[in-house]
């Protein structure tokens, strides 16, 4: 393809296939006049003919003859050069212009739109303002937005735009970040948070300290990622490639025999030459070629505009069947910023078992550990050294206070070190059968209490997951807390299932397990997750804006924070794959039509090359509404 050359017409009239198929058009209409309303001898109007076959299909005949010797591919446009070779051996000329023309013009028309599709989102860039107000020694100084570096201070008024990532340095603002996230609401920043490129800034002025530079800012690298994918096909866009390369030489290679059959027979030639011409025509797959790559491309388009990337078109193409979700439960069904609800002792008081969970926690990035910290600093508990303290994947922490082992961590972790919990098991239950996640601190000699803490539901959980129950999609969670927790949380959004007490390994097993019942969505935060993802059909992460490694991790991320995205992601999926089937069935209808009643001899030359063009455009047009839903 000739993307890149493509990219530079911004109205179709200056796009040379389309200016050469119009002012063919108009010589071939004229003459057409000329000949039948004017009676104008055929001296004067074959030339004109020929002027406007020559302009008309230059391009398109060039293609035609590279793609065979450079590529070694029977191309449609070969197709049309026998075609039309055909009808002007025939002295059909009017017929030979009117398929040169409508030929190029459909086919310019659907490259046309294809490229347009494919590069929508660079208009996004255009959002990106071209200069920023760099603060140099406490003056500001209008530069070009791309010379900007890491460290450099910018202002951002109000109303303005972001030229590149930063973070805000000083300021509180709300950011209408929909260029990035697709989601419209501001968001309000304050200082130390991020701001990305091309957001809008709302009410007051923010001094932004560059994090990237401008070629590689968040938005550029979205685009950047879109446009790969654009490149990556499908297996059923793929197969269909396949398809047309040996479809097009059977097609080929049927004419040219209809073509010889009067040589070696001594039948009418004209007769045959004229059924080869026709069924070159009729038979050309131009509609089937392009019906699923332009709902692909719209489809990617359509959703990275939502802020929804889809990394290539097997990704959306998996999505239109998927059968099952599997959420990860924290970060993803809940906010993932747990707090502190319950503080139980069995022995010391609350302030000492506090004391000694915090400094446990203190070096653990687990959003418990920060939740138990968090607790405890603003109790003024002041946190001891905690020796040699070590992560117990999936379970909890150890570590050494005053020279002792303390374990923090699931009950099920106190069970394995063979600690009695009986005691206390009523308390633990009834915490967690009200959605909250009980850890123990205790050495392998005794049990001094219990933090319970609980995460917050996200507000719209419930709601997408009944949305998505409506598109007939199951929806399970993993997660690694404890199955009473785990099934509170389910049971208050009304998920099919639950997984509980699931380590990293055990996530990975149990979409390998979903997957045997049908194509399986994994969606996670991309960071913790990543063997997960990466083993569904399709792993999402949600909130990937400002986490490169989330973006780099899932096949499709999720640029806000936001788990209605999913469903929007779900209802693109399903539409591309409903525009895709239905554009099939569509080419092939046009096709066994067309066929027989050529060859048949039912219709005329101009005839299938009108209804063959239209179609086309009715499958380009179609395939354009699978970006929209
Ligand atoms: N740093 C920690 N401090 C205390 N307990 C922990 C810690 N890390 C893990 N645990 C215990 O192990 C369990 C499983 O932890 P894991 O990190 O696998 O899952 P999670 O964060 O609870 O949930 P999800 O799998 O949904 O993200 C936790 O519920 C907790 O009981
Ligand atoms: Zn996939």
């Amino acid at each position: 393809m000739k993307k890149k050359k493509e990219n530079q017409f911004h109205s179709w009239i200056t796009y040379p296939p389309l200016r050469n198929a119009l002012i063919a058009a108009i010589i071939a209409l004229i003459t057409f006049g000329m000949e039948y309303f004017l009676q104008i001898s055929s001296t004067i109007t074959t030339p004109m003919y020929i002027i406007a076959i020559v302009i008309g299909g230059y391009l398109w005949v060039r293609e035609g003859i590279e793609e065979l010797i450079v590529e070694h591919e029977i191309s449609i446009s070969m197709l049309m050069i026998w075609a039309t070779s055909g009808a002007a051996y025939l002295g059909m000329w009017d017929e030979a212009a009117a398929l040169v023309v409508l030929y190029g013009a459909a086919e310019g028309i659907e490259e046309y739109t294809f490229s347009k599709t494919r590069n929508a989102i660079r208009s996004l860039l255009d959002l990106a303002p071209k200069e920023a107000r760099l603060v140099r020694n406490g003056a500001e100084e209008i530069v070009p937005a791309e010379t900007l570096k890491v460290g450099d201070r910018f202002n951002v008024l109000p109303g303005e735009s972001v030229p590149t990532d930063g973070i805000i340095i000083t300021g509180e603002s709300s950011l209408d970040e929909s260029p990035v996230t697709g989601e419209s609401m501001p968001v309000k920043k304050k200082a130390g948070e991020k701001v990305f490129a091309a957001t809008i800034n709302g009410e007051s002025a923010l001094l932004v300290e560059a994090t990237t530079a401008f070629s590689d800012n968040t938005l550029s690298r979205i685009i950047e990622l879109v446009e790969n994918a654009q490149e990556q096909k499908g297996h059923a866009q793929m197969w269909m490639e396949r398809f047309g390369r040996v479809y097009s030489p059977i097609v080929l290679l049927s004419a040219i025999l209809l073509m010889i059959v009067p040589f070696v027979t001594g039948a009418d030639s004209a007769y045959w030459i004229e059924k080869a011409v026709i069924l070159l025509v009729a038979a050309a797959p131009c509609a089937l070629v392009i019906s699923l790559p332009i709902a692909m491309a719209a489809g990617i388009s359509g959703a990275a505009k939502r802020g929804i990337l889809i990394k290539g078109g097997a990704h959306l193409e998996h999505l239109g069947v998927i059968e099952t979700i599997a959420f990860d439960k924290t970060g993803t069904l809940t906010y993932g910023k747990p707090k502190v609800t319950d503080v139980i002792t069995f022995q010391e008081d609350e302030r000492a078992l506090l004391s000694k969970a915090a400094s446990l926690e203190q070096y653990s990035t687990h959003p418990l550990a920060k939740a138990i910290v968090i607790y405890a600093k603003g109790n003024n508990i002041p946190l001891l050294p905690a020796d040699a303290s070590k992560t117990l994947i999936g379970s909890g922490v150890q570590g050494h206070i005053d020279d002792m082992l303390w374990y923090l961590g699931s009950p099920k972790l106190f069970e394995e070190l063979g600690i009695e919990l009986k005691a206390h098991t009523s308390i633990i239950e009834d915490l967690q059968s009200a959605g909250k996640t009980v850890v123990l601190l205790g050495n392998r000699d005794q049990l001094l209490g219990l933090i319970a803490i609980q995460d917050t539901i996200r507000e719209n959980a419930a709601n997408v997951i009944k949305k998505l129950h409506g598109l007939g999609i199951k929806t399970v969670m993993l997660t690694g807390d404890n199955s009473k927790t785990a099934q509170r949380v389910a049971e208050q959004l009304g998920m099919d299932d639950v997984r509980a007490s699931l380590k990293p390994d055990d996530k990975v097993n149990a979409i390998k397990e979903l997957m045997k019942s049908g194509p399986t969505l994994m969606v996670g935060d991309g960071v913790n997750d990543a063997p997960a993802l990466a083993t569904a059909t399709c792993g999402m992460a949600m909130g990937a804006a400002g986490t490169d490694a989330a973006i780099e991790a899932a096949d499709i991320a999720l640029m806000a924070d936001d788990l209605n995205k999913i469903i929007e992601a779900m209802k693109i999926g399903q539409k591309a794959r409903r525009v895709s089937k239905q554009n099939i069935v569509f080419a092939i209808i046009i096709l066994a039509i067309l066929i027989p009643s050529g060859v048949g001899g039912l219709i005329s030359v101009a005839m299938a090359v009108l209804v063959h063009e239209a179609s086309e455009l009715l499958a380009v047009a179609n395939g354009l509404r699978s970006g929209k839903i």
